[in-house]
Formats: structure tokens, C-alpha cells, sequence
């Protein structure tokens, strides 16, 4: 049964597209970077910050969510957009992924992954359905279905195995979605790990169920960027054109640049916020990590030209000091200063493909990336 398409597609260059999903709480702009807002908060950041940055939406998560401070909860007090404050479009991931990475004991059958908390050891299952029910009640805009990601390398066999129980859980994922009101989105996860035939048969098999957009999942996950990057050409192709594809996890600017170039749409990663908080500023002119001795006399802001004042308004002596000090105020203003920069990146992003400069604009932004002189 196809579902109601969101997703108004407005210009393409070459194999790049920007396009307008609307959601429940407002538009998204494509192709678009989603800040990781894990346990219902931005680290470091005022949501205030986020939404000037330019963020359209950002990413919560299932797994941390139901465990603290409880999916049930959050419904009784309103929803994620009024229990966090940010009241724009949310998307959530469906927990398999964070299970994998951060319970206990975890166990993968047929039925659900079984898992002891990280937070205080109750164990938890976490079925299709629940996944599901738990998106439900935090209200998000766009929900994941429950899918089994496999680390890279791995064996065909397990690649295989994980593959075609996501397509069950895919199929579980959109049953219990049903009910969910107009305007809620169910999005599919393309897994098959490093192998074409497998991403394909992945990728078909989601098309034949159909869904409101199509993650490329199984990527970002320890593959060297030309397997990430060859997978996306085997899958992107596949994948509906008048649907968003989301890549997940993904990634420094230059992951999103070359992404971008092959059809992806949405993207979403910890990077910003989580180097920020490591001392690491993200620019046009490449990446400075603040807590190198050579900053420490410094008094050149980290980008006189930004848009963001915070990138123009310090010293790199000051963020220097700040890192080694090990102040907060080091931390939040790095976390700002980076998800500020991958808005502007998105910004040009888009800018460039609905003028039919995308190429122009990929040369000259990799060259000041490689200009090295920061
Ligand atoms: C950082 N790399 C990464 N690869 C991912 C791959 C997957 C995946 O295959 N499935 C699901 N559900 N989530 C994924 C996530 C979390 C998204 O932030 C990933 N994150």
C-alpha cells in the first residue's frame, strides 16, 4: 500500500536534489543536517541556538528515551516537542542501533532484541512493535522501523542474515505504524552491509512495502568512506526518486558533500557537538583542534567572514584556554560554533543546487577545506 508522499522535490543537479518535506511541526529544507539531540537535549546547547543555527529538525532516540525518563512519561506530559521545549520536527531513531552499541547482554531473536539497561541493568525487550508504540508516544515527526545494523567487515552470511530479518521487522514496523494520524512519517532502513546484491535486494523489498522515505542504513559503522560511498551508488539509484533518503550517522562535511552528489537527502551525526565538546572546531577552511599549543597566543577569531558571531567574536587563544581549562563555556561555545558551521554547509548546499552550481560549489568547498593555513 503506498503511503502519502510529504516530500516535494524542487530542483536537481546531476544526481544531487533539495527538495521540502513537511512534517506534523514544520518544514524541513533538503538536503538537510539533523543535530543529534540523543536524551532529549542538544549537549551544551540552548535549543534557541540550534533553531538560528539553521537546524529544520533534529534527532532523538528511542533507546535512551524509553529508558530514562520513559516513552509513557513523555507522552503524559505532551509529547517530545513540548516535554524538551524544541518545537519543531523531530525524527527518532528506532533503538536496534543503540542497542548494539551500548546495552548489556544483548540478545537478537526473531521476535525483538532482548537487552539490560545501561542506566540501571532492568532488562528490556525491544520488539518491531514496541519500537513503534515508544515513537508514538514521543510524538515524533518521521519514526525509523526497528532494523539490525552489522558492523563492517563481516561475514555474507551474517550481512545476509540481518538483512532479511530487517525486511520482517521492516514489515512488523509499518503494521504497527498504521494507526499513527496524518502527516507522521514511517521511514524504511536499507541494510546489506558492503554487498550490492544484498543492498539491492534490501532496497527492493522496502520499495515493494513502501514508505514515507528510505533510510541507507549499515553504513558509517568502521567502513573505509569509498565502500560507504561505493554502497550508496549501488543503493541510491534503487530507492524511489520522489522519496527523501536519509543517510544515518553520516558524517564529517566532506562524507555529507560527496553524499549529496550521489542523491542523499537527510543526514544525521553526533560529530558536531561531540568534537566541539573534544576541543575540535569545524570551518570553512577545515578542521582546528583548539587544544593544539599553537592557538595559545593566537588572537585571530576562528572565522572573521562567519555568519555566526560566536566564530567571529573570540580568539583562538580564548577557545584555547578555555579547552585546556576544561571550562563549559569552552565546550558549549565549540558545540555552537560547529553545528552553526554544518547549517551554513547545508545552506550553500542547497543554494547550489537549485542555481545548477552544485559542482562549482563542491570544487571550491573542498579546496578551502584543504587550504590548510588555519
Ligand atoms: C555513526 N554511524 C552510524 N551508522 C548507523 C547505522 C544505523 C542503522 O543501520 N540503523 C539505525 N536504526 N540507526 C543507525 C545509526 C544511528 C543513527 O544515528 C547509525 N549511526
Amino acid at each position: 500500500m503506498t503511503l502519502p508522499n510529504h516530500f516535494e522535490l524542487l530542483a536537481t543537479d546531476g544526481a544531487a536534489r533539495t527538495g521540502r518535506l513537511t512534517t506534523p511541526h514544520g518544514m524541513v529544507r533538503t538536503p538537510a543536517f539533523m543535530p543529534v539531540g540523543t536524551a532529549g537535549a542538544m549537549k551544551g546547547m540552548h535549543w534557541r541556538e540550534v533553531r538560528e543555527a539553521g537546524a529544520d529538525i533534529v534527532l532523538g532516540n528511542t533507546y535512551h528515551l524509553m529508558l530514562r525518563p520513559g516513552a509513557e512519561r513523555i507522552a503524559a506530559l505532551g509529547g517530545l516537542q513540548r516535554f524538551t521545549g524544541w518545537n519543531g520536527p523531530m525524527l527518532t531513531d528506532s533503538g536496534g542501533f543503540q542497542v548494539m552499541s551500548l546495552a548489556d547482554l544483548r540478545k537478537v531473536s526473531e521476535h525483538a532484541v532482548t537487552f539490560r539497561s545501561h542506566i540501571d541493568g532492568a532488562k528490556v525487550e525491544l520488539s518491531p512493535e514496541r519500537s513503534i508504540e515508544v515513537q508514538r508516544f514521543l510524538g515524533s515527526d518521521i519514526a525509523m522501523q526497528m532494523d539490525e545494523c552489522v558492523r563492517l567487515p563481516a561475514e555474507r552470511d551474517d550481512i545476509e542474515r540481518a538483512m532479511r530479518l530487517s525486511l520482517r521487522w521492516a514489515e512488523r514496523s509499518k503494521r504497527a505504524f498504521e494507526s499513527a494520524p496524518d502527516g507522521y512519517m514511517l521511514f524504511g532502513i536499507v541494510q546489506g552491509g558492503d554487498i550490492p546484491q544484498l543492498r539491492h535486494a534490501s532496497a527492493q523489498g522496502l520499495v515493494e512495502m513502501g514508505f514515507h522515505g528510505y533510510a541507507i542504513g549499515g553504513l558509517a559503522v568502521g567502513e573505509p568512506q569509498a565502500v560507504m560511498l561505493a554502497m550508496i551508488d549501488e543503493t541510491a539509484p534503487a530507492l524511489p526518486t520522489d522519496r527523501p533518503r536519509y543517510l544515518m550517522g553520516v558524517g564529517t562535511p566532506d562524507d555529507i558533500l560527496e553524499a549529496v552528489k550521489r542523491g542523499v537527502d537527510m543526514f544525521d551525526c553526533v560529530m558536531p557537538t561531540r568534537n566541539g565538546r573534544h576541543g575540535v572546531a569545524f570551518t570553512r577552511f577545515g578542521q582546528v583542534n583548539l587544544r593544539n599549543a599553537r592557538h595559545a597566543d593566537d588572537p585571530r577569531p576562528l572565522d572573521e567572514a562567519s555568519t555566526w558571531p560566536s566564530a567571529r567574536n573570540y580568539a583562538r587563544a580564548y577557545l584555547h584556554h578555555l579547552v585546556k581549562a576544561g571550562e563549559t563555556l569552552g565546550a558549549m561555545l565549540l558545540s555552537e560554533i560547529n553545528i552553526a558551521y554544518y547549517q551554513f554547509l547545508m545552506q550553500g548546499i542547497r543554494d547550489a543546487i537549485a542555481h545548477g552550481t552544485f559542482e562549482e560549489f563542491y570544487q571550491r568547498t573542498r579546496a578551502d577545506w584543504s587550504r590548510g593555513d588555519i
